[in-house]
């Protein structure tokens, strides 16, 4: 298994209160998979992807299992855990601007792990930078290389963001409402490009979104959260209609319809 989270516990202590957030979650994303996360805000899926790369605060309090590669995260020296956040595991947020450097080249963004995590060349960083800005379908890529992220637009960028984060060549992406922030036919056009690189290098994906019809269409499977805890696992194909659990209901029962949107008149009564 690619990614193992085993009855994962997190606790916040802050103002001396201590704040359960995760309660024993347990999911795992195989190589090639494409595994939703799903759950209302605040139910704890951001912080699991991020204790994927260990990043919570000191304050937290941590019990269970983390395994990426069959490097156990948790416990991981210096060393392992730089080589997991370096080239086992990648990370997309959902605003690309919050991820480049606006004073920075793209060009110097994208190969910046190359150059001073993975000690690749400047030449060879370029040239690889090149060829991945490519893979996610930029045209021009050299004129590119040489923009600053206030020059490109929001799907652009978050195509340079899912770039940068192969740069490592990771086996593992962690998606956190990647798409969210893009308008709907960029949005697809993101996620087409994201389900090539994905099938191309056989990528895992853990994709947390809001959104249970992109969940159901684009996910192997699917995890629904609730309150820290994991209450229902699908397959994508099921979730609208294969749900058990009474949160997952409510959840999509809270789903606007295609075609049953209230519409002014309805709206205005
Ligand atoms: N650094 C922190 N200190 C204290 N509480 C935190 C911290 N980070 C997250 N939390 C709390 O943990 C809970 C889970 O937050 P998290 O961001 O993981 O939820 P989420 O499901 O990803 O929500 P959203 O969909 O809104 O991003 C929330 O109650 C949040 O306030």
């Amino acid at each position: 298994m690619l990614l193992d989270i085993d009855n994962l516990s997190l606790t916040i202590t802050a103002n001396g209160l201590v704040n359960p957030i995760l309660d024993t979650v347990s999911l795992s994303v195989d190589a090639g998979e494409v595994v939703g996360l799903v759950g209302e805000s605040g139910s704890g899926k951001s912080t699991t992807a991020r204790a994927v790369l260990r990043l919570y605060p000191h304050t937290a309090a941590v019990e269970g299992s983390i395994t990426v590669g069959g490097t156990e995260v948790l416990s991981a020296s210096r060393d392992e855990l730089h080589r997991v956040r370096s080239s086992e595991a990648a990370m997309i947020h959902q605003d690309p601007r919050a991820a480049l450097n606006p004073v920075r080249r793209i060009g110097d963004s994208l190969t910046e792990r190359l150059v001073h995590v993975l000690g690749v060349s400047r030449s060879d960083a370029a040239a690889a930078g090149l060829e991945l800005l490519a893979a996610v379908g930029i045209r021009q890529p050299e004129e590119r290389m040489r923009q600053y992220p206030h020059e490109l637009s929001g799907g652009m960028l978050q195509r340079v963001v899912i770039a940068a984060a192969l740069t490592g060549q990771p086996k593992l992406l962690l998606a956190d409402e990647a798409t969210s922030a893009l308008d709907v036919t960029t949005q697809a056009e993101v996620l087409a490009i994201l389900r090539d690189l994905q099938v191309q290098r056989g990528l895992g994906v853990l994709l947390i979104t809001h959104d249970l019809h992109l969940a159901a269409a684009y996910c192997d499977r699917v995890y629904v959260m609730y309150r820290g805890r994991i209450v229902e696992e699908l397959r994508g194909n099921d979730l609208f209609h294969g749900a058990q659990h009474e949160y997952t209901r409510r959840l999509l029962s809270a789903v606007p319809a295609i075609g049953h949107l209230p519409n002014s008149e309805s709206r205005a009564s």
